[in-house]
This record gives structure tokens, sequence and C-alpha cells, in this order.
């Protein structure tokens, strides 16, 4: 096995301002040092092949009320038991899907000068992109450059390329839209009023970020890591990924390797989930790891409450489980600072507020 490179930035090469420019620089057999960002925990944890459950959406939308209520039970169960489920019969056009990932690969072939008008901004700036995490924080980097688009309230899209906006605000709609029945069958599922967490959260105003993640082939997958270990902040993310293996989650202490399944969408619970459902419905933990092969594209759109709201545990949960109240409150603005601004590692955040 070739070492990794040893490449720092005061050497005369720098690094490269996106994995893509290193990736596609010709003869690469070894990652710069600073790129191998695997620790021993990680090598050592077991990965194990499972299929996580599988929600038929059709069922919650227009099945009979038994089947309705059969789903509803099922999306509770995947909700408790992983945190994570596939959707299949969404309803989303195979055809939106596709233009959204070549859209996104669009605007990764983006020349530098290009995305510069976007790079190197705050981490609530409606519109960034780069690479790694957070290049002031991350002691390694990651395999990965990103765009993050802020969506909703407010719709953003960077300029380029050249239909980018159109697409991707009709799929971050059909993304909203899926979300809110999707938390609609959830809420049903935890025994709680839907219009009682509406205004509670204030979903008319929901916070939805578009996160676009670019892992090209990398020459020693086994030492680099496209995302470390995290949570996600919101209450729902919905991931569409190109038909490239990379996902896996933290499941009873195993990584479970995800598999890509045709025509679904992969959902897993977030950090505000764990907090109002106060605890019953946990955030998993997940990565995202590379190949040697294939370029990987993975899309998450994250549904939040609104930037505003300071969620704590829905009271009829606390008050009728027995249980006492498991977090305290936090604008979910300043979660999001708090997770984007430091290095992200499994539930930091979530972890400060834990009583
Ligand atoms: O690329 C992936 O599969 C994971 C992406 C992810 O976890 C994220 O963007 O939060
Ligand atoms: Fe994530």
């Amino acid at each position: 096995m070739a070492a990794p490179l040893h490449l720092h930035s005061s050497q005369a090469s720098p690094l490269p301002n996106s994995i893509k420019e290193l990736s596609d620089s010709a003869g690469l057999s070894s990652i710069p040092f600073l790129y191998a960002s695997r620790s021993s925990e990680a090598l050592l944890t077991d990965v194990v092949e499972h299929e996580v459950p599988i929600i038929d959406f059709s069922l919650l939308k227009k099945g009979t009320p038994d089947q309705r209520s059969q789903t509803v039970r099922d999306l509770g169960k995947a909700c408790e038991e992983w945190g994570f489920f596939k959707v299949v019969n969404h309803g989303v056009p195979e055809r939106l899907k596709d233009t959204m990932v070549d859209a996104l690969g669009g605007f990764f072939d983006l020349t530098e000068e290009e995305k510069g008008e976007y790079t190197r901004k705050h981490v609530m700036d409606p519109i960034r992109c780069g690479t790694s995490f957070n290049l002031n924080v991350d002691k390694f980097r990651f395999w990965r450059d990103y765009l993050k688009v802020f969506v909703h309230p407010v719709f953003h899209s960077p300029a380029k390329p050249h239909g980018f906006r159109e697409i991707s605000q009709e799929y971050t709609t059909c993304m909203r839209v899926l979300a809110m029945d999707l938390l609609a069958g959830i809420w049903e599922s935890l025994g709680l009023e839907e219009s009682n967490l509406t205004t509670a959260l204030d979903l008319h105003s929901c916070f939805q970020i578009f996160i676009g993640n670019y892992y090209p082939p990398c020459p020693q997958p086994e030492l680099a890591m496209g995302l470390p270990p995290h949570s996600d902040h919101g209450l729902l993310t919905i991931l569409l990924q190109n038909g490239v293996d990379g996902l896996q989650l933290k499941h009873k202490g195993n990584w479970v390797n995800v598999k890509p399944h045709p025509n679904s969408f992969l959902v897993n619970t977030g950090d505000h989930m764990e907090i109002i459902s106060n605890g019953k419905y946990k955030s998993v933990v997940h990565r995202a790891v590379v190949n040697s092969k294939s370029t990987r594209i993975s899309i998450a759109n994250a549904i939040g409450p609104s930037l505003d709201a300071v969620v704590v545990p829905a009271m009829e949960l606390v008050s009728d489980g027995g249980s006492s109240v498991a977090y305290h409150g936090m604008r979910y603005r300043e979660f999001i600072e708090h997770q984007q601004a430091n290095p992200l590692k499994d539930k930091s955040v979530l972890d400060r507020i834990r009583l």
C-alpha cells in the first residue's frame, strides 16, 4: 500500500481549493497526509450489511384507513429502532431526481473562479460552497466538496450553472412537501396533534437547506473519509444518491452499509426530532465513506423548525410517558451555528443541551 503523501500548505505546491481539483490531477496514487483522517477506532469497528426499514409512501397518502394506520405504526417503529428508513412510491419523478443530480454535477464542474463567489463564507450565509467540512476547524481534510443553499423560507440559488435555479426550486419544493407528509405521519405515531406541532415548530416558516456533496474517487479510500460521524441538526433529512454506495449509519454499535435502493429516498431523523420526542426517536450518527472507482454525489435536504424556534420536548410525551424533560431548549439558529462552526463530531451539539 502506498504511504500517504506528506504535503503541507507551507510546501511549494499548496493544498487545492477543492477535492475535485486534487482528484482531477493526473497520476494521484496516494493521498496528501492531511486527508488521512481515519482514526484507529473507525478502522476497528465492524461494517455490516443490513437493510433499513422501507416505508411505502403511497399507503400513507392514498391507502385505506387501515393501511394508513399500519404505515404510521411502521414509521414509528422505523424511527424508534433505526432513525433511518427508505421511502418508496413517493411520487417524485425519476426525471426530476436525475436532472437535479446532473445540475449539481454541473455546479461542481464550474471553474474555481466561478465558484469563488460562494467560497469562504460565514456558516449562516445562504449560499456557501467549499471543501472538507469547515477549513477553519478541521484537523484533517475530508474527501468531499460541498454546496449548501438555504431554500426555505426564502429560496436562494447560485446563478450558475444554467438551469440550476429552476430545477433546484422544483426539487426542493417536492422535498418539503414530502417531508411535511412524513412529519404528519411521525407526529401521529407519537400520539401528537399535528396542528400543535405545526405551531410549536412554526413549520410554515420551516428552515430547509439543500446540501450537495461531491466525493470523487480516492486512491486510498481506507485512509480518507468523506464526512465524519455526525448527526443532522433538523427534524428530518431526505437523501438522494447517484447510485454509488457510501453512506454508513451506526446501529447497535456497528457501522451499517446502506445500499442504494432503486427509486427511493433515504430519510433520517435529526437532533430536533430527538428533542421534540424527548429522546423516543433518536437522531442517528452516520458518515460518508469514499471509494477508489466512482464519483459519488449525494443531495441532502434537511428540514427543521423555524430558525427562531426554541424547541423543547412535547409536554404530552413527558407527562404521559412518566419521564422527565431530557433536553433544554436552544434557538435553532444557534444550534446550527454551533454545529457548523465547530469540528463535526457525533452528536456534539445535542450533548450540550441534554439534561
Ligand atoms: O453523502 C452522504 O451520504 C451523507 C451526507 C450527510 O450526511 C449530510 O450531508 O449531512
Ligand atoms: Fe448527515
